[in-house]
């Protein structure tokens, strides 16, 4: 707990549509290890979404239980007419909060009176629920009869597969630096994680290029893997995404990468790793399919949901409204 330094508080806020916001406060003032706590009051059917930021403090004690009752809150017993005061019966700290969607409170982080304060909540119970560069968040639920509804920390990391194929049927393929003992040699696809708020597409793109120095356009998901305790424990989605070449001079990232070039696709495909590999062996399949048009990969259609407001990328592959098959991309040739 004392090890946490940290010069930023991130707040978590919570919409009623279930989606998490984050949004983060500089911590200035207190020159020690600040940390967001998220709670939950109960009572949470008495609070509208109407109610979300209202102006609310939040006790801090030894031990809180909340109750709801029509009037208001019970906190350790004791009444409370309004939600804009709620006070611990022990310790009668109080701390500024906001209300949230759901019913719960997001303590002000610049309003956190002590370094005592921060490591007693631990010690009250509340537990660590993610941590990023600059920040550690702790949440505590609150009714202890109900089950915790805040969404958990991300379970997955996304991951991409570029399948680069030049008018020579030939595929870029890669030998990473450091890698397990049983793929030394093996000559593979450019791959890697994709980065807090891009896109599947733009990450593929920027992957082959980082690896290989070869730029590319995006034309479809040809599929994707989901695999669980892939690294750090976290859950791994895999998109294989089939690239157009719009050059082909190889510069590789020597710091990842070991080597790279442009391999004839049977060569490619008959490497022993390769045809042993089930997942690897229908991936190619797909895509021989997907170049005799026997198959269509999924491209993005960029929309905003009126659900979040968020503008976004749906992967999908049908024909356009107005039926016209023309307009479908299974029908672009990729060589
Ligand atoms: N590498 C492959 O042959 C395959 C990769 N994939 C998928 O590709 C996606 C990306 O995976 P990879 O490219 O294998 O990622 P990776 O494990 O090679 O990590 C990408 C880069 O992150 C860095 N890195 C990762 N862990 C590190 C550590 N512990 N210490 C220092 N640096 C570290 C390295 O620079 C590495 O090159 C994932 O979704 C994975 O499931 C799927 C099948 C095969």
């Amino acid at each position: 707990m004392d090890s946490i330094s940290v010069s930023e508080v991130t707040v978590i806020g919570r919409t009623h549509l279930g989606f998490m916001h984050s949004f983060r406060q500089p911590f200035s003032g207190v020159p020690m290890s600040p940390k967001f706590c998220s709670s939950r009051v109960e009572g949470p059917r008495a609070i509208s979404s109407s109610d979300t930021n209202t102006k609310s403090q939040f006790a801090y004690g030894e031990r809180i239980a909340a109750t709801s009752s029509d009037s208001g809150y019970k906190i350790n017993g004791v009444n409370l007419k309004s939600r804009t005061l709620i006070s611990s019966v022990k310790e009668g700290l109080l701390l500024d909060a906001n209300d949230d969607a759901y019913g719960g409170v997001i303590v002000d982080p610049e309003k956190l009176p002590s370094l005592m304060m921060f490591c007693g909540f631990l010690q009250e119970g509340f537990e660590y629920h993610h941590a990023e560069k600059g920040y550690v968040m702790l949440t505590y639920w609150i009714p202890e009869e109900e089950p915790s509804m805040l969404p958990a920390n991300a379970s997955h990391q996304v991951g991409v597969g570029g399948f680069v194929l030049n008018q020579h049927k030939e595929v870029l393929v890669v030998q990473e630096k450091y890698c397990a003992p049983s793929i030394t040699g093996l000559w593979k696809l450019p791959t890697g994680f994709i980065n807090e708020s891009e896109e599947i597409f733009s990450g593929a793109v920027r992957e082959v290029k980082e690896e290989t120095g070869v730029d590319t356009e995006f034309l479809e998901v040809i599929a994707f893997r989901h695999a669980h305790n892939v690294a750090f424990e976290k859950s791994d989605l895999f998109f294989i995404c089939m690239l157009r070449p719009l050059s082909d001079k190889i510069i590789i990232d020597s710091l990842e990468i070991k080597a790279a070039k442009w391999m004839p696709l049977v060569e490619f495909v008959e490497q022993p790793m390769i045809r042993e590999d089930k997942m690897f062996q229908r991936v190619i399949e797909i895509c021989e399919a997907r170049l005799s048009h026997r198959y269509c990969g999924l491209s993005p259609h960029q929309l905003v949901s009126t659900f979040d407001g968020k503008p976004s990328s749906l992967y999908y592959n049908v024909v356009d409204d107005d039926h016209d098959p023309s307009n479908s991309n299974c029908n672009t040739d990729f060589l």
